[in-house]
């Protein structure tokens, strides 16, 4: 039975003797909860430590990336390379996928992780978070590509994410519910808090970065422009408006209380596909909404089915209460 309080390990232990979750799986979530605790720490000190501010390189996406973006891509490598199970490691912060195995085994794993989500908070003192999608091969793959980690969201078997804000949170899924932890200042324990979230079905608040607005494409803008007029338009009721500029952040928000988080494909990032990134971002958050009873679409297809072409790739995100993502999903045509 899980019991409010129960500590991380209580709570992997219960699944792997109730949900058959695998040991090995057991330890690298362990590994994960352990690399976000300290990620935690490097988060609050920041500005004793020296840690904010830019680390003088750019990522592939072309962002200039944190100091704490490569402190936090440092300690999910380290971390995560305890399993002997993975055989690859995808990050944000990395151009290459980073190989742990030469040859792989049917079973092992791959991780895919954003460090630190919601980097332009980092020197406001605003919330952030980490996130991380696990996935396991049915067969052996080929190592000598990075073409061989190119798989489907529908494939995962546990997603999560931690948010760093007023206090730390850790949220997961091993594919059957969805149940979030806080990090307990003097044990250093992450305590069961948040029991099997679930998304209301419907809602009455969306978080979208407005200012794109003349960017945004005709569905996008209708969907908006209705939820503006509230009372006085064809919802006939009013709506209320969130956007926190971290993703972490944001769904949290919406696995507590319901909600619908956009970011879509427009003017300013057709050429990329989009803002967000499919395979450490868009699927692991989309499996968390689904496992809590929301959906995830790019608003013509369900995220988790897209097949994807590239480990960085980018794609319009639409996910959060399933009324909403529906009714979303219609202005572009989708039934
Ligand atoms: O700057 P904008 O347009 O508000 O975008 C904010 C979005 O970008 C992100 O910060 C991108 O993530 P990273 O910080 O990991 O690059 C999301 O967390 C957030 O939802
Ligand atoms: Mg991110
Ligand atoms: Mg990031």
């Amino acid at each position: 039975m899980l019991e409010t309080n129960m500590t991380f390990r209580q709570f992997l232990l219960h699944d792997y003797r109730n949900e058959g979750l695998e040991k090995d799986l057991v330890f690298l979530l362990e590994d994960i909860a352990t690399a976000c605790a300290i990620i935690s720490n490097h988060v609050r000190d920041g500005a004793f430590k020296g840690n904010l501010g830019v680390a003088g390189s750019t990522n592939i996406q072309g962002e200039d990336q944190k100091q704490l973006d490569v402190i936090a891509d440092e300690e999910f490598i380290r971390h995560c390379s305890n399993c002997s199970r993975v055989a690859a490691l995808v990050s944000e912060e990395v151009d290459e996928v980073h190989w742990l195995k030469k040859e792989t085994k049917a079973g092992d794993y791959i991780v895919y992780f954003d460090p630190l989500d919601g980097s332009s908070n980092l020197d406001v003192n605003l919330s952030v978070g980490s996130i991380f999608s696990i996935v396991q091969i049915a067969e052996p793959i080929d190592t000598s590509t990075d073409a061989s980690v190119l798989i489907k969201g529908s494939k995962q078997i546990c997603a999560g994410y931690s948010v760093y804000g007023p206090s730390t949170s850790l949220v997961i899924t091993t594919g059957h519910s969805v149940n979030g932890f806080t990090h307990q200042q003097g044990t250093g324990e992450f305590r069961l808090t948040f029991k099997d979230m679930t998304i209301p079905e419907t809602t009455s608040e969306f978080a979208i970065n407005a200012s794109r607005y003349r960017l945004w494409d005709e569905p996008i803008r209708a969907y908006f422009d209705e939820c503006l007029a509230g009372v006085d338009g064809a919802r006939g009721s009013n709506t209320n408006m969130r956007w926190t500029a971290s993703m972490v952040a944001d769904i949290h928000r919406i696995l507590t209380r319901g909600g619908v988080f956009l970011y879509p494909m427009d003017e300013g990032n057709r050429a990329t596909g989009g803002k967000l990134r499919l395979m450490y971002e868009a699927n692991p958050m989309g499996f968390i909404v689904e496992q809590a009873g929301g959906s995830a679409s790019t608003g013509t297809q369900r995220i988790l089915d897209v097949t994807p072409t590239s480990h960085h790739q980018r794609v319009p995100v639409i996910m959060g209460s399933k009324d909403e993502v529906a009714r979303i999903d219609a202005f572009h045509g989708k039934s």
